[in-house]
């Protein structure tokens, strides 16, 4: 068998190959795994799995793994990377105690982003997006989901939209862009959510006509959207032929999860503030719980994603950086992973089921995204690891060695001169 690139001597090889569908309940604890391993690929797309010399593979290039951790590449489904500006002059006033709704409530937070993007050119704009998807990719992620939600406004709407999309083709990683018009209500227009709402509404056609998002979202938020006013704007998106996902029961509990269930949004996300009932309609659909503890430890909140809730529920449960400028200022979804060991007590086995598989299923990637198998492309990351229990174990650093993207070599950390 003739390969363009062997990995070999792969101490565990994590194929994420369970079958059809995101894994849910307790298959979550289950994880497909092949010690002592090897995998190849042409052409950029997997030729061969299995066990160390049971095949004679040919090779250009033979890489000896030296028993490391070898992965499907990681999939981020929740981030708001295409943003103008920082946010960090806002945490004189988290420390003074500000939560994030009285910083939004006083026109800062999403409005303080809002002012920077509108301020920033496209290409501006592209060029700080670039340097967000490269660190993303330096930690393992190789397909990410790009929100907008920073115009509120016809034209920076677009404009970020547009950034997405261009760098859909000119960029190594698979960016799924989602609409997020819907993300606060400006300020001229307070006290008339409807007209707001009709207006991100109206730009739709446009939207699904220049192909700039596949998915449509809303914040679902005390002070921002009702989930009644949620409901009607995702089903209006739908008849447009769009994919949804929302923003649920972030901070305060709406019943947001119940609703998203209940008009089969491909994702509900955050579900901090999901009811017994949200958790229980979730194990009853096909709705992927999407869980952001980076955000509820970045906001300081006590309660975090009643997760190991939703698994026993027999949800489907994936996990997301929710990478922005305010609520959780990190690409880092390692670390995520970490949080969620610790305060969702979720298992290493649940947690790189939650950050792979059932992630590309959140955003509609299932059969090209987070797992290995012959036929797919080889998005491939080996581990300066042993094994998969160690990354979310030994925490805040970057375990990544290197990341194959489409079969080609685009991130190498294992080259050091410490002479
Ligand atoms: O604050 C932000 O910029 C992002 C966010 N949207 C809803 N929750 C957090
Ligand atoms: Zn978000």
């Amino acid at each position: 068998m003739k390969a363009d690139i062997l990995l070999t001597n792969i101490g565990q090889l994590v194929t994420m190959d369970h079958g059809d569908g995101p894994v849910r309940g307790k298959e979550m604890n289950v994880l497909p795994v092949i010690e002592n391993a090897e995998i190849a690929w042409k052409d950029g797309q997997i030729i061969y799995i299995g066990q160390m010399n049971e095949t004679k593979i040919d090779a250009n290039e033979v890489i000896d793994c030296q028993g490391k951790l070898v992965t499907p590449g990681l999939v981020d489904p929740h981030t708001h990377v295409v943003f103008g500006g920082s946010r960090e002059h806002e945490v004189s006033l988290k420390l003074q105690g500000a939560s994030y709704l009285e910083i939004l409530e006083m026109g800062g937070g999403i409005h303080s982003t809002v002012s920077q993007t509108k301020l920033a050119t496209h290409e501006e704009l592209k060029q700080k997006t670039i340097q967000h998807l490269n660190r993303m990719l330096s930690y393992g992620v190789t397909t990410v989901e790009a929100k907008s939600g920073y115009g509120l406004d016809e034209e920076t709407e677009f404009k970020q939209l547009k950034v997405a999309k261009e760098l859909q083709s000119e960029h190594v990683m698979d960016i799924v862009s989602t609409f997020l018009g819907a993300h606060a209500v400006p300020k001229d227009y307070k006290g008339n959510e409807e007209a707001f709402l009709e207006k991100m509404l109206s730009l739709l056609d446009q939207i699904k006509e220049e192909e700039l998002a596949e998915f449509v979202d809303i914040f679902a938020e005390t002070g921002v959207f009702s989930v009644e006013q949620s409901r009607e704007f995702l089903l209006k998106a739908k008849e447009k032929g769009f994919l949804v996902k929302i923003h649920a029961d972030e901070i305060d509990p709406l019943g947001g999860t119940e609703m998203a269930t209940e008009i089969g949004a491909t994702s509900a996300d955050h579900l901090c503030g999901a009811s017994s009932k949200g958790v229980e309609m979730l194990g009853d659909s096909n709705t992927i719980a999407v869980i952001l503890p980076g955000t509820t430890f970045y906001l300081n909140k006590p309660e975090f994603a009643p997760a190991r809730a939703m698994i026993d529920q027999n949800a489907a449960v994936s996990l997301a950086t929710d990478f922005n400028p305010g609520s959780c200022p990190t690409e880092n979804l390692q670390l995520i992973m970490t949080i969620a060991m610790l305060k969702l007590k979720m298992t290493p086995e649940e947690i790189w089921n939650a950050v792979t598989i059932n992630s590309s299923y959140a955003i509609n990637r299932g059969e090209q995204a987070g797992k290995l198998k012959v036929g797919r492309k080889a998005d491939v990351v080996i581990w300066n690891a042993p094994n998969y229990t160690y990354v979310p174990y030994h925490f805040g650093v970057n375990h990544v060695e290197s990341v194959f993207k489409n079969g080609k070599l685009v991130v190498n950390r294992g080259v050091f001169d410490v002479s």
